[in-house]
């Protein structure tokens, strides 16, 4: 497993070490102790997965609010999709700041998304499946977003064309009107 940094502290692209042979191939997705000995320690309790059919697809920006804020760790287990996190903790040097990075199918990348950051991606093919495992159970009443495309923030979707959005997240506040209480170093 090798585990990369981003400019955003926190956030690491994790590349499992994949065992090839004639079969085919054979990876561990996850390992609690190899994290831990990477200093990563998390307990995650919930694993979601996603099927988006259209190439262009967006879901995000959204993040659950303390007490119930959610430790995320995506992979993008069909297809291909643009995984992006944002800096939301107040008093952090790099708040409103993003990190893009490319998950798909075949790269078996995964991204390591803090408590404290907003998370979305784009799908980049059809038929595009995510798989992530979070440290927090969902908790509706503390689930919010940020506008996809907030100018404070600044993305670099991948695609030129309109995204196809959720309703929820056609209408989600801008980063300066969002609702959020995550402090830098706590
Ligand atoms: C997140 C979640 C949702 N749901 C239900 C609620 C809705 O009835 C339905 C779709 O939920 P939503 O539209 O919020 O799904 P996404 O737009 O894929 O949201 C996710 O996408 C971005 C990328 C994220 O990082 C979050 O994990 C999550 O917000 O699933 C559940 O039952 N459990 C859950 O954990």
């Amino acid at each position: 497993m090798k585990l990369t940094t981003t400019q955003l502290d926190g956030v690491i692209i994790i590349e499992p070490t994949v065992h090839g042979d004639h079969r085919g191939w054979f990876m561990e997705t996850y390992s609690e102790s190899r994290l831990e000995s990477e200093g990563v320690d998390i307990t995650f309790v919930q694993d979601n997965h996603s099927f988006s059919a259209a190439k262009g697809t967006l879901r995000g920006l959204h993040y659950q609010i303390n007490p119930k804020a959610q430790t995320k760790m995506v992979r993008c287990t069909r297809g291909a999709i643009y995984d992006v996190a944002v800096d939301i903790r107040k008093g952090s040097p790099t708040f409103g700041q993003w990190v893009g990075v490319e998950l798909s199918e075949e790269n078996k990348k995964q991204l390591l998304v803090p408590k404290g950051f907003a998370h979305g991606f784009m799908t980049l093919m059809e038929n595009t499946e995510v798989q992530y495992k979070v440290d927090e159970v969902y908790s509706k009443e503390h689930d919010r977003g940020i506008r996809w495309n907030d100018s404070e923030i600044g993305i670099q979707w991948p695609l030129g064309t309109e995204p196809i959005l959720s309703e929820k997240d056609e209408i989600a506040p801008l980063l300066g009107n969002a609702e959020y209480n995550f402090i830098y170093g706590e």
